[in-house]
């Protein structure tokens, strides 16, 4: 690739889903000569960045679709904020290329077309939140309505609130809200649910569905894995700056094919294909990826059991699975 698509990213985006330019979007328009099928939006090519000694990113290659609904999901420290702020442009790669919706993430023509909502924002205080919602907006060339807006988020009323008035559950639906408020193509959520509770974070999916039912595009973080599980049909596991694992959420269960295998039991021989074992009172758990010969293993070495139970993991414990056997690539 030649130098200029190397995607320098310089200019830091100041607001959430703010732009810079006036000039018109491109939004959930199909680039001119795009290929048949799904255009891709957003693209990391062997990218690689480094904070001083720590490697955020190791040579990671991610291609994001339209229509697509994708959850990153990791540990901490596992780089999905370093991906998600190369994507926006907010930060450049150490090495590697970086698209997004074809060109380069510091186009600001093109980030008119994206929302963000980083994983901290620091809204000011004493700004209404009307005001921020206008502020916003007056960066698009198009917005949505401002009234459609907070009522998809559950902000209804508060309008003439100011910011440093609402609880910490508002300030993060604002927080989401504002992604949206461009009518953007794509958004890029880093962990969008953090700190509300059930019913509000059950009431923001609803309006990432909305979202997604109508075209738009998501890319979202979350720690909260039945969270990934409820929306995302895309599940990319990044570890230590690799992608572990990028499938559907069945996919990626069976990618670690791990099974729970639970019996009550005083002691129990070695078995083979055992990948861990927990105690639970006098109930064990064995997890395994083959739990027939597992089960047929405990008959034959006539172990004394009861109560078994053989059932698939969630998705949690495969993602940590996949974590712990730390393969470069599934
Ligand atoms: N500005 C920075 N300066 C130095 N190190 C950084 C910086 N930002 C990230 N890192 C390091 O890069 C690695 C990846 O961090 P990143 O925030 O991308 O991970 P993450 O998967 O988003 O984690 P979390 O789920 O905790 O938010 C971590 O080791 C982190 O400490």
């Amino acid at each position: 690739m030649t130098e200029s698509t190397a995607a320098p990213i310089t200019a830091p985006a100041e607001t959430p889903g703010a732009g810079d330019s006036a000039r018109p979007a491109a939004a959930r328009t199909p680039a001119a000569g795009a290929e048949a099928g799904p255009e891709t939006l957003a693209r990391a090519v062997g990218v690689s960045r480094r904070y001083g000694d720590v490697l955020a990113l190791d040579e990671l290659s991610l291609d994001i679709r339209s229509g697509e609904l994708v959850g990153l999901l990791g540990p901490n420290g596992a780089g999905k904020s370093t991906l998600i702020n190369l994507f926006v442009g907010l930060r450049r790669p150490s090495s590697g290329r970086v698209e997004l919706l074809g060109g380069s993430p510091a186009d600001p023509a093109r980030r008119l077309s994206i929302g963000v909502t980083p994983q901290e924002t620091g809204l000011p205080p004493t700004l209404r939140v009307r005001e921020v919602v206008d502020f916003v907006a007056a960066h698009f060339p198009r917005s949505v309505e401002r009234g459609a807006l907070l009522e998809r988020f559950g902000l209804s009323g508060l309008e003439r609130r100011q910011i440093g008035g609402l609880s910490g559950g508002q300030k993060r639906r604002l927080a989401v809200a504002l992604a949206f408020v461009g009518d953007p193509r794509m958004v890029f959520l880093d962990e969008p649910t953090t700190g509300l509770d059930v019913e509000a974070r059950r009431s923001l999916w609803e309006a990432i569905r909305h979202f997604h039912a109508e075209g738009g595009t998501v890319v979202l973080t979350s720690h909260y894995l039945e969270e990934v599980e409820a929306l995302a049909e895309r599940v990319v596991v990044i570890g230590r700056g690799r992608v572990l694992a990028d499938g559907s959420t069945a996919e990626v269960r069976d990618i670690a094919g791990v099974r729970r295998v639970t019996m009550t039991a005083d002691d129990l021989p070695d078995l083979p294909g055992v990948l861990g074992t927990e105690r639970d009172g006098d109930r064990i758990h064995l997890l395994t990826s083959d739990a027939d010969a597992l089960v047929r293993a405990l008959v034959r070495a006539e172990a004394r059991f009861s109560g078994l139970e053989v059932r698939p993991t969630s998705l949690e414990e495969a993602f940590l699975t996949i974590t712990a056997r730390e393969s470069p690539a599934a």
